[in-house]
């Protein structure tokens, strides 16, 4: 199926957001297709971070809806988000440096057992948690070593993977990466970029937001330019070149002035 044949999934309308006298967001619309990577780009301040934050529970917004599947849903919190299997991976990461990877993947959703003292009294089930750590890990085509090895001992890019593993595990809708390959050199790079298609691959849709034009370029079915607040055009990564995509970015060029063909 081709991206422009898929359902959206997760849509939002008019997503408004001030901070005091700035305004973050000012009425921007947002469609998200099933199955697709969906790059989210625009200049610092142009509002990225605050529609993600939107999308993902972490900034209840002024005014505007969102709808998931057809349905209104209004989030207070990422818990709520999660609820619905929408799962998000900030670029501070928040993996616990000194935890294993198998307790990562499952940290604050651990797996429990009825222990010793009956079912009233429950206690971590690791075995499972490890084999199913494993199993996901190797899904994923992540290569450690050990599952047992504290995160800290890992590289940028494999903690990158754990983190992207374990929104994947919990997300039964849309990943949110946010900048997952900044840190990162050539090689970690690129298998972040590999981890991010066998997401898409197993049905999952992906909304990335990266700095990195060359990342979203090869990555991307779809990118969402965001400018001053607000989506100034979808465009195709195939139908568009990278210095017109920047320029629509930056205000240089107007979206109404690309061919037909470059919008998606
Ligand atoms: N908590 C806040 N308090 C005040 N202003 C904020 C806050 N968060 C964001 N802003 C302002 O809202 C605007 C949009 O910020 P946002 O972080 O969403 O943009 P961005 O596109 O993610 O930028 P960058 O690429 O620099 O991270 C900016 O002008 C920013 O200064």
């Amino acid at each position: 199926m081709t991206t422009t044949t898929r359902a959206t999934i997760f849509q939002a309308r008019g997503i408004t957001k001030r901070y005091g006298h700035v305004t973050a967001l000012d009425g921007v619309d947002f469609d998200l297709r099933a199955g697709e990577i969906l790059a989210v780009i625009g200049d610092n301040g142009a509002g990225k971070s605050s529609l993600i934050k939107a999308l993902s529970g972490a900034l209840v917004p002024d005014s505007g809806e969102m709808l998931l599947d057809g349905q209104a849903v209004h989030f207070k919190s990422p818990i709520d988000a999660r609820r619905y299997g929408i799962e998000t991976v900030y670029q501070d990461l928040a993996v616990a440096p000194a935890m294993t990877i198998a307790e990562n993947l499952f940290l604050g959703r651990e797996i429990l057992r009825s222990g010793f003292l009956g079912k009233f009294l429950k206690v971590i089930d690791k075995k499972k948690m490890l084999a199913e750590a494993i199993k996901h890990m190797q899904d994923l085509k992540i290569g450690i070593r050990s599952m047992n090895q504290a995160v800290e001992t890992l590289s940028g890019g494999q903690r990158q993977g754990v983190a992207v593993a374990r929104s994947t595990a919990f997300a039964k809708h849309v990943v949110i990466l946010d900048e997952p390959t900044a840190a990162l050199g050539v090689k970690e790079g690129n298998m972040v970029l590999e981890l991010i298609r066998r997401v898409r691959d197993r049905g999952l849709s992906v909304i990335l937001i990266s700095h990195n034009m060359p990342h979203v370029f090869e990555i991307a079915d779809r990118i969402h330019i965001q400018r001053l607040g607000k989506r100034v055009a979808v465009v195709d990564p195939k139908h568009i070149s990278m210095s017109d995509t920047v320029a629509v970015m930056t205000g240089a060029k107007n979206p109404e002035d690309l061919p037909k063909e470059a919008h998606a």
